[in-house]
């Protein structure tokens, strides 16, 4: 079904072929999954399939591509479109309408199809993906997850033969996500669509996969094998793969189905329970917040979000985003490639209850990071300035009081009390849709709450100038492009740095610290997904912002940039800084969370230790603590430290590039209702 013959493509401008006499058959009515680290090509091989490289692109192809016989170099996308649906790894690029309905029949409408066939697979697709609720709703109020159901709806509304997917599920919450590969695996079987997806989250896919076809370095032959085969060695590969490996498992167990089969012989091998990890710093005796429902609070009259500072955005906002304070924030998302490390669940439930809990030392590794943070403008007590990582014991960083928010005519948040201490890594979770980003949006102050209090800092976030914001709390946003705004990097950089009053050249060290490759004079647009994370990241963390506050951090990284991520985070939660990160990545959160709160329908329903709230939840435990259940293990790294006193090595890393899609706050700043 599609096939390339030595095919070579090499952007403009680059000194190399991207891809390289590429010559391989996806085999068809197959699922085929295509692995490999970040920055190999997986992209741009999709892109050829789907005819976007070179004809969008720009670019030169070499060779042949064909689908269904179909020659992608004389088609262009339009005139492959009955054949090839494709979704990117950005929803927002993909619209052509404005309401979910219309996006879901817009496809189907181009091909002719009858009005009693669109209107039955319209129906269908809205159960199938859980889009029913929000049929009518406008695209450009959706959540991430949301938005990327309805660009994944909409491409299989027409039925393709051939579906071409770039990270399908990295907006999606757990659920969702294996709703959505159960649908595609449905397509597959009944009608014997080819479906070709890129995915960095095995630990989502790899069981569901056909084949796996490895692009295992930039510019090298991709192997297509089965997936035990190709799991066996991947350099890239799900934590029950690692935990396989690990114990000497072979083949490798693909699923926590296979894995269990092993698990009584390992749980012999292991102590009772993991030794406690490092704990966070929080000495705050309110950090954790109630772990019961709220009581509602009265609904207030519905108000769509009002605009709070009618003047220009601050800089680094792009237009109409009005991202207070983010304009120059960012985490650093470096590190060592350390393909898991354990963190911090279990102790971590000291800092509740306001036991004083110690703070973990300096991270190996992330020295350089360190260094580049401290040295901005010397950091003034918590009291008397802005800025400072550090706060005194008595005072959360960050504290939500009663917060209801209403978007449009739904309130999205309801009753959050929450507060977050300095040192204090916070993973929120929920469903999509629940509230995570609006939270975040609070925090920053691009929302005023409806009703309640936000105080970050000493200060009300939506009633503070951005420039004052800056150093207390920065937001990556799930959309890094949406902090880009300047036609270089370096660019980039010194507004970042002018920003946040650092000295100059700390945002461009930061970059260099967390992708070494990234060139001053590229544009913001040509950087691979993962590259505009790390410059997003950047920004941010130059102004070293007390609270750093990141939203799905890990679309588009592989297992090694996301390691790096994590030392980074590990490294500023050492240096006293309180992170909160919104997030769908599991295994994200049980390597980093002190805490986890899950949101549902815009409420708190559940709060404590990392290890105590994962791992009795299906949806939110991460491969180990799957397997090992009962007992509190949650990742490969605490198993290989009690099997052998050592953490696994690396996954073999060859470039730190990221991916992570973007996805803009559409909402403007608002002003607080009274
Ligand atoms: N339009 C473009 N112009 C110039 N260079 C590009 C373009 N698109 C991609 N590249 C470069 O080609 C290389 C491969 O990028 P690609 O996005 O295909 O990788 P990937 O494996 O999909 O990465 P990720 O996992 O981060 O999404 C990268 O170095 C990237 O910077
Ligand atoms: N501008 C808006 N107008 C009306 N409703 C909105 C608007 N923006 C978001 N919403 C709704 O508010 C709810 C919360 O959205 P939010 O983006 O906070 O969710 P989330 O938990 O971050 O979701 P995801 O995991 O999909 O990113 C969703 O139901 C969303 O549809």
């Amino acid at each position: 079904m599609i096939r390339f013959e030595q095919v070579s493509v090499t952007y403009d401008g680059a000194a190399q072929p991207t891809l390289r006499d590429v010559d391989l058959v996806i085999p068809e009515g197959e699922l085929t999954l295509l692995v490999g680290p970040s920055g190999v090509g997986k992209s741009t091989l999709l892109g050829a399939v789907c005819g976007l490289v070179p004809h969008f692109t720009g670019g030169t192809l070499r060779g042949r591509v064909t689908v269904d016989g179909r020659d992608t170099r004389t088609h262009k996308p339009r005139e492959l479109a009955d054949v090839v649906g494709t979704v990117g790894q950005d929803p927002l690029a993909h619209f052509v309408t404005d309401v979910v309905e219309d996006e879901l029949a817009y496809g189907m409408e181009s091909l002719g199809l009858a009005p009693a066939v669109m209107r039955r697979r319209v129906e269908e697709t809205l159960d199938l993906l859980g889009l029913n609720e929000l049929r009518d709703r406008p695209i450009a109020t959706l959540s991430g997850g949301q938005r990327q159901r309805v660009a994944i709806g909409s491409v299989l509304t027409p039925h393709p033969k051939v579906l071409v997917l770039d990270e399908p599920t990295s907006a999606l919450d757990p659920a969702a996500a294996e709703e959505v590969l159960a649908v595609l695996q449905r397509l597959v079987h009944d009608l014997g669509t080819t479906v070709l997806l890129a995915e960095h989250r095995l630990e989502r896919v790899v069981q569901y996969a056909d084949q796996v076809l490895l692009v295992p370095s930039p510019g090298a032959a991709p192997v297509l094998g089965s997936p035990s085969e190709i799991m066996a060695v991947s350099p890239v590969h799900p934590p029950v793969v690692a935990l396989g490996r690990l114990a000497g498992w072979f083949p490798p167990p693909l699923s926590v189905r296979d894995a269990r089969r092993h698990a009584a012989t390992l749980l012999t091998r292991l102590p009772m329970a993991p030794p406690p990890a490092p704990a966070a710093t929080p000495a705050h005796p309110a950090s954790v917040a109630p772990t019961a429902r709220p009581v509602p609070a009265p609904a207030a009259p519905a108000e769509p979000d009002r605009p709070a500072h009618p003047t220009s955005p601050p800089a680094g906002s792009p237009a109409g985003s009005g991202e207070s304070g983010s304009g120059e924030s960012g985490s650093g998302e470096s590190g060592s490639g350390e393909s898991g490390s354990g963190s911090g669940a279990s102790g971590s439930g000291k800092g509740r209850g306001g036991e004083e809990a110690p703070r973990s030392g300096p991270v190996p590794g992330a020295g350089l990071l360190a260094r580049l943070l401290r040295r901005g403008k010397p950091t003034p007590g918590p009291e008397t300035g802005p800025g400072a990582a550090t706060a005194t014991p008595a005072e959360p960083v960050a504290r939500l009081s009663s917060v209801s928010l209403r978007r449009g005519r739904a309130e999205v948040l309801h009753g959050i009390d929450l507060c977050v201490a300095a040192g204090e890594t916070i993973a929120l979770m929920g469903r999509n849709g629940a509230g995570k980003s609006t939270l975040l949006a609070t925090l920053v102050g691009t929302l005023a709450p409806t009703t309640g209090t936000v105080t970050v800092r000493g200060r009300t976030p939506h009633r503070t100038a951005p420039q004052e914001m800056v150093r207390r709390v920065g937001l990556v946003p799930q959309e890094p492009r949406d902090l880009l705004y300047a036609d270089t990097v370096a660019a980039e950089c010194s507004a970042a740095d002018s920003d946040a009053g650092a000295a100059p050249g700390t945002c461009r060290e930061l970059v260099s610290s967390l992708l070494p490759d990234v060139p001053d004079d590229t544009h913001p647009r040509d950087l691979s997904e993962g590259q505009r994370l790390a410059l997003a990241l950047a920004l941010v963390l130059a102004g070293r912002p007390a609270l750093l506050l990141l939203d799905e951090p890990t679309r588009g990284l592989d297992y090694a940039a996301k390691a790096r991520l994590i030392e980074i985070l590990r490294a500023l939660a050492a240096d006293g800084h309180a992170i909160v990160l919104a997030t769908h990545d599991v295994e994200l959160a049980a390597e980093l969370a002190h805490r986890v709160v899950i949101l549902a329908g815009g409420e708190i329903v559940a709060d404590g230790p990392t290890a105590e709230v994962v791992v009795s939840s299906p949806a939110f435990a991460p491969q180990v603590a799957k397997v090992l259940a009962p007992a509190h293990w949650l990742t490969v790294t605490q198993v290989a430290k009690a099997l052998t006193g050592a953490a696994p090595r690396a996954q073999a890393e060859p470039r730190a590039r990221a991916g992570a899609a973007p996805q803009a706050e559409d909402t403007p700043r608002a002003e607080d209702t009274p």
